[in-house]
């Protein structure tokens, strides 16, 4: 049976830990049982149990006091998780092994963790050799998503994790409880954007008119990818959450097992071969 996971991404702030947590308390509401993960080696304080805590492992505090290390706190931050990806022993003791396990990995907020580092792509692979499927969820905050050229950033910065993990991912705008209706309104074209359209609209915002190529470029680079969909997150709103999980449950297949649907037309076939087979043995007998 395989086990599920989902890696809460994204930037410093952007909610990943209270996603955690909201969710938690969300699965528990619904009958559901979801456990967390903490690898955030900063970490201070979060409101949710924990099944493991890499601080347990390794505290970024420890490395940035080492006289022979000497790093400041990105720097130790990178390291403790460099140490993770080396001792990933610690991590298999800890999860053990329960059929059907769904668990969230609350992850540091350090965005060169996802952009060129190898250390998650390191974990995603030895999650998928423990039978994970494993669906990236990247955060970024609503609060700096209403203009055009932060919404550009932060596409980048999710996109840029999903081309280096290379596993199913689903984006998220948290905080959507904090915006003026008039923001709310302001921020559904965001959500699921037409990049063309957008650029047009908002050209005279766009800082320098020598970048308008490479703009346009970048645009064009998100457009065909086809990922720029966002949904929205508000903790307060079950609904909300309850969408956010189907998304992310469908990426992963979870509790499809029972049922597993094949698509149309190899359905159609497989069903005349199974005909077939029972005709076969109905002669047969
Ligand atoms: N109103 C509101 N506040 C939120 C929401 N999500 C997070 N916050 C607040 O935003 C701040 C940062 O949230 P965290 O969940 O700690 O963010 P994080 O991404 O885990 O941060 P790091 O681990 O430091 O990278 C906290 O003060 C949260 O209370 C939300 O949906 N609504
Ligand atoms: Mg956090």
């Amino acid at each position: 049976m395989p086990r599920y996971a989902q890696l809460v991404m994204g930037p410093a702030g952007s909610g990943k830990s209270t996603y955690c947590a909201t969710l938690v308390q969300h699965a528990e509401a619904i009958n559901r049982s979801v456990q967390v993960v903490n690898l955030d080696p900063a970490a201070e304080h979060f409101s949710y149990p924990v099944m493991a805590d890499i601080r347990e492992l390794i505290q970024v505090d420890d490395v940035m006091e080492d006289p022979s290390l000497r790093f400041g706190p990105n720097g130790g931050l990178v390291f403790c998780m460099e140490y993770l990806a080396n001792n990933l022993d610690w991590l298999e003791e800890n999860l053990g092994h329960v059929e059907d396990d769904y668990i969230l990995f609350d992850c540091p907020g350090q965005i060169e963790l996802y952009t060129h580092l190898p250390v998650m792509k390191q974990l995603v692979e030895q999650l998928q050799q423990w039978e994970f499927r494993v669906c990236g969820v990247f955060l970024v905050d609503s609060q700096f998503m209403v203009e055009t050229f932060k919404f550009i950033s932060g596409v980048m910065a999710a996109l840029s994790a999903m081309v280096s993990l290379e596993i199913p991912q689903v984006n998220i705008m948290t905080k959507m409880d904090l915006l003026s209706p008039k923001a709310k309104k302001e921020i559904e074209k965001y959500l699921d954007p037409d990049m063309f359209s957008m650029m047009e609209d908002n050209s005279a915002s766009f800082r320098s008119k020598k970048f308008d190529k490479l703009t346009k470029a970048i645009c064009e680079l998100i457009d065909d990818y086809s990922m720029v969909r966002f949904l929205p997150f508000d903790r307060s709103d079950e609904e909300g959450i309850n969408i956010v999980l189907q998304n992310i449950d469908f990426s992963i297949q979870y509790g499809e097992d029972l049922e597993f649907k094949e698509p149309k037309e190899l359905e159609e076939d497989s069903g005349n071969q199974q005909q077939d087979e029972l005709f076969q043995d109905s002669v047969g007998s």
